[in-house]
């Protein structure tokens, strides 16, 4: 299959991205417009050839069977028996989902209502906590536990009318320290999310948030609650059933926002609003369950994607919002993209014969043009960028500052595909007075080799129910891209050995084991430790 995409790759390279421009159609034929989003990727090196082949390894992937296996809960995720079943999460009521020949929409909406029920108490003022009205919640989680809720937390700041949200992850003190410090354990809620109700950052993180509160109030679990689908630990760890918030094994930690982890979401802006965010994700299902390839969002951000890795070999992937309420986007991507399609082996067992998943990375605009834009615009890598853009902002006083937003988004990406060529750069230094070697010399350094790949997604504005399409979006194009690659995108083993390591080196640290079984380097690093 990826042979065949050798001819047009190949070709590709002496392919000139602006000369593509003289088909006046081009703009419009490489463009998807679903659900008032534009999706433009008219800007790299993509022929109607091409993105035909595209296509036909998309139908010879087996991906519509893998599509609808997926929505009806078939056990797609192979190597731990389960089902993916996060877009259940956010289907309409009165769905019917089956897995395991069970509905699982009732017992979704079910949780949905104790989440409502539950944040309306905590945002009107009838859950109290033991100094009164709940000020804080502190999400206490990682990975899939925080990225998701912190960064649509972060990105909907403008719909917040609830307690102040903050989260926490990293098992270094610094982190629950800082965010503990400022607030008062009388009136903090603190969320303790995670799935397997195990992960030792969390775990650690909960409790010492629970000696923390217990320091002031007669009875820090009151003001605790737990969202995960262990519910045997949570009881284990005196969190009543009432104020646990579980979900099924169906749903992975880093898909799993739609539901009980996107708690915080709620309580920061109301049921009605999270029920806008589903109802946005709902919307990219059904968009991308139905429309033909062309038409279709998540499958031409994934072949473009797959053109730019697998064919062309570049590596990275640079997301690049101009919004800075999705400043944490990049890193929620990180996990999405990197740890569901970071595999090496396929679904068969089989080495993949191409690279998986590109190196996701990014920061919002206009801020990383001042970083590391230049890399991107001269360095000798090409990398793709993946701009995003609300056509308005919500600071309505401060249309001028968006329009500048605006246009610096779309002045980058013309930039990369146009470049600088040296005849101009030469007109330049001349007019600048130099001539001679002096100018060719300085002319050199100015130009912008161009003809570098990048699409843009434009979306009206970043609502609740846009955020939630723009989400699923992403998802559908991890699901599409593994299925092309054919990996499982719903397994993370490769997170276990450093996890089972830390445990067994933490003794070691501490003093009360020799580390004498350990290599030269390890015993090198935890002699200085010791030392110091
Ligand atoms: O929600 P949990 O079970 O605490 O897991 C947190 C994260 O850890 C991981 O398992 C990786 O270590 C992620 O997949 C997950 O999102």
């Amino acid at each position: 299959m990826w042979n065949k995409l050798k001819t047009y790759t190949d070709a590709a390279l002496d392919l000139s991205i602006p000369a593509l421009f003289e088909d006046a159609g081009r703009a419009q034929d490489f463009s998807v417009c679903a659900a008032d989003m534009l999706f433009d990727y008219s800007k790299t090196s993509l022929t109607d050839d091409s993105r035909a082949c595209l296509v036909n390894m998309l139908g010879e992937s087996g991906f519509e069977a893998r599509r609808k296996a997926m929505f009806s809960g078939e056990h797609i995720n192979e190597t731990e028996g389960r089902a993916v079943l996060h877009t259940a999460l956010r289907a309409a009521a009165g769905a019917e989902i089956f897995e395991d020949g069970e509905n699982v929409v009732p017992g979704v909406r079910e949780t949905l209502d104790r989440m409502r029920a539950f944040a309306d108490a905590l945002r009107d003022g009838s859950f109290q906590g033991q100094g009164g009205a709940i000020t804080d919640v502190v999400n206490i989680g990682i990975g899939g536990s925080d990225l998701g809720p912190a960064m649509a937390c972060l990105a909907l700041k403008p719909y917040h009318d609830g307690p102040r949200t903050h989260f926490v992850s990293n098992v270094d003190g610094a982190h629950i320290h800082d965010i503990l410090q400022g607030l008062n354990p009388e009136t903090t809620l603190i969320l303790v999310a995670s799935k397997t109700f195990t992960t030792i950052e969390t775990m650690t993180n909960a409790q010492t948030a629970r000696d923390w509160m217990a320091l002031s109030v007669s009875d820090p679990g009151a003001q605790f609650a737990a969202l995960s689908s262990n519910l045997t630990s949570t009881a284990g760890w005196g969190i009543p059933a009432e104020r646990v918030f579980g979900f099924e094994d169906w749903v992975g930690g880093r898909y799993s926002l739609w539901g009980p982890i996107g708690l915080t979401i709620m309580i920061a802006m109301g049921a009605d609003k999270f029920e806008e965010f589903l109802s946005g994700a709902r919307a990219m299902d059904d968009h991308f369950r139905t429309a033909a390839p062309l038409d279709n969002m998540p499958v031409m951000l994934a072949l473009t994607g797959i053109w730019h890795n697998q064919g062309l070999g570049y590596g990275t992937r640079a997301v690049l919002p101009y919004d800075q309420r999705l400043s944490r986007l990049p890193a929620y991507l990180q996990q999405l993209e990197m740890e569901s399609n970071g595999k090496s082996v396929r679904m068969d067992g089989s080495d993949t014969p191409v690279h998986t998943g590109p190196v996701v990375w990014g920061e919002p605009g206009t801020n990383g043009q001042h970083a590391f834009y230049q890399l991107i615009h001269q360095g000798t890598r090409v990398i793709p960028c993946e701009f995003l853009l609300a056509v308005e902002g919500h600071e309505a006083d401060l249309k001028h500052q968006h329009e500048l937003l605006v246009a610096n988004c779309l002045a980058q990406s013309e930039a990369l595909m146009l470049g600088r060529s040296l005849d101009v750069a030469r007109e330049l230094m001349a007019a600048k007075g130099l001539d001679g070697d002096e100018l060719e010399r300085q002319a050199r350094h100015r130009v912008f080799p161009g003809n570098r790949p990048s699409t843009t997604l434009l979306y009206p504005k970043l609502t609740p129910h846009m955020l939630g399409q723009i989400i699923a979006l992403y998802e559908h194009r991890v699901f599409v891209e593994g299925v092309m690659l054919g990996i499982n995108s719903y397994d993370q083993w490769g997170v276990e050995l450093g996890k089972q390591l830390a445990v067994a080196l933490q003794p070691i640290v501490s003093g009360e084991m020799p580390a004498d079984d350990k290599d030269g380097s390890t015993r090198q690093l935890v002699d200085f430790i010791r030392g110091n």
